[in-house]
């Protein structure tokens, strides 16, 4: 192979104005919020010779700009899951974007399927986006000609999960998504193995720093393709160590008072009465219990000092006022597993979502079970530390709204109450399920019974085939586009 023909000083000044395009990249409205650890040069040095565009930037750019309006307008986008290129093509009709659940993608798309443990090989959603890409990608080619006039080329948001591995496997998902064709993807801050479908015990949240560390592998593997593509950052929870549970009773360890398998029901009672007899408390909660109240006002002043205080500082705090030591053992709560335990808080999620908004575009907080009043204090709070801050939110399966408190005419208008408060992004990940079993399940049914006169009275005549799209319909199927490919190649030009 020939060496790259250049001089060294050549070589210099195309570098030095790679790295100026990266700086002014950075600086435009578009990128503006962003902010990264790592420099333009230390970019422009990863990058190959062969400079690439990609589909996935002028997608997020129509994304960008959707979700900016809908932020302006107080209104959002309401979209659901699909793994299907024939679903999608009906989307296009209703919804604006198109979103590729991975819990889906671990029924669909997969030789051996499962429930969402996000337990399918990393490439399994990007492979999942590059069909539909490409789908929406053909339909758009074929409608050019047509009188139809849809917007097929809705753009993709998909599930990136936790990232599959380390560093390594996060940057390579990532290109694959920006190969793919995506607009944005969202990652989670949960424990690689650890996810449980929707609100399984177990979940684990890995910690800040562990997170942090993910979301900057995606923007650097981003801005290493020089794609504007987005990153929504999803908090599941958070290990902030001020949430973390201690037993303040002198007790056993949870790990040795189970001594059991987590599957049998006993497993549920004796975690049951190990917390009841363990006094679990926060460090806070511990240090007020034992604090009159002049002194509690005194330790939390001196914690607010500084944004985050760790926790052997918070325990010498708490001696030099209280003159003891405070019984807390965090330690004793750990699951045999290893996990901390925690306490589920507002705060928790609030400050873990602010730790990496800077390094994502779109935060999504997916609360365990959201109350309004938890919804309105997180998306305010957050907003106001970052102004005009796009959110996303999915409506997970498992939520009940009304044991969570919602009224009827609340549920009706939650969409449009929560776009008022910036969540410009709304999802149902895997309401397609029920949607293909009903249909399949419904013609299925008359198909056996009633054979051919119930497809001529109820497809053909009256039903389905009218009206809606399916192989029989020139156009959607791509007649005309083949008939355009055949005047092409006779030579005869079509009549556009
Ligand atoms: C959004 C999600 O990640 C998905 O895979 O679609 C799931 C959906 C669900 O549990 O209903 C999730 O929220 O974890």
């Amino acid at each position: 192979m020939p060496a790259i023909q250049t001089d060294l000083a050549t070589e210099q000044a195309t570098f030095n104005a790679e790295v100026e395009s990266i700086e002014a990249a950075w600086k435009c409205p578009r990128q503006a919020h962003l902010v990264r650890p790592y420099s333009a040069r230390t970019i422009a040095g990863l990058r190959n010779s062969i400079p690439q565009t990609y589909a996935s930037s002028t997608m997020a750019d129509k994304l960008w700009a959707q979700l900016n309006e809908h932020r302006k307008d107080g209104t959002c986008e309401l979209t659901y899951g699909a793994t299907d290129p024939i679903q999608v093509s009906q989307m296009a009709k209703h919804q604006q974007t198109v979103y590729v659940s991975g819990s889906l993608c671990g029924v669909s798309e997969v030789s051996t399927p499962g429930r969402d443990a996000a337990d399918y090989p990393w490439d399994t959603v990007p492979k999942a986006v590059d069909k539909i890409f490409r789908s929406q990608m053909w339909h758009d080619q074929r409608q050019r000609h047509e009188l139809e006039n849809w917007d097929y080329l809705a753009p993709i948001i998909a599930d990136a999960d936790m990232g599959f591995g380390g560093l390594t496997s996060i940057v390579k998902m990532t290109k694959a998504f920006v190969e793919a064709g995506v607009a944005m993807i969202h990652m989670d801050d949960l424990a690689i193995g650890m996810k449980r479908f929707s609100m399984g015990m177990g979940r684990t949240a890995v910690p800040t720093s562990e997170y942090v560390s993910r979301l900057t592998a995606v923007r650097m593997q981003f801005d290493i393709m020089g794609a504007t593509t987005m990153l929504m950052c999803r908090c599941d929870t958070a290990t902030y160590h001020p949430y973390i549970l201690g037993a303040t009773k002198d007790v056993p360890s949870l790990a040795s008072a189970i001594s059991i398998s987590t599957t049998t029901p006993e497993y549920q009672s004796i975690r049951k009465t190990w917390k009841e007899s363990a006094g679990l408390m926060t460090f806070d909660e511990a240090v007020k219990a034992l604090a009159a109240e002049e002194q509690y006002k005194t330790y939390s002043s001196k914690l607010s000092e500084q944004e985050v205080t760790p926790m052997t500082e918070r325990r010498k705090i708490a001696k030099q006022i209280l003159g003891q030591d405070v019984l807390w053992d965090w330690e004793l709560p750990r699951s045999t597993k290893g996990q901390y335990m925690w306490k589920p808080t507002i705060q928790t999620v609030i400050e873990r979502a602010s730790a990496v908004a800077q390094l994502g575009d779109v935060t999504w907080a997916r609360i365990d079970a959201p109350t309004w009043p938890d919804l309105v204090t997180f998306h305010e709070a957050t907003n106001a530390k970052f102004p005009n801050r796009l959110f996303g939110f999915g409506y997970v399966g498992g939520y009940d709204f009304s044991k969570a408190g919602f009224s009827e005419e609340q549920i009706k208008n939650l969409h449009k109450d929560l776009a008022k408060l910036g969540v410009v992004w709304q999802v149902q990940p895997v309401w397609v399920t029920m949607a293909l079993s009903d249909v399949t399940d419904k013609f299925g049914k008359m198909w056996q019974e009633e054979g051919m006169g119930m497809w001529v009275r109820d497809c053909q005549r009256t039903g389905w085939m009218k009206g809606v799209d399916g192989a029989h319909k020139m156009g959607w199927s791509g007649g005309y586009l083949a008939d355009g490919f055949a005047e092409a190649v006779s030579g005869r030009d079509m009549v556009l």
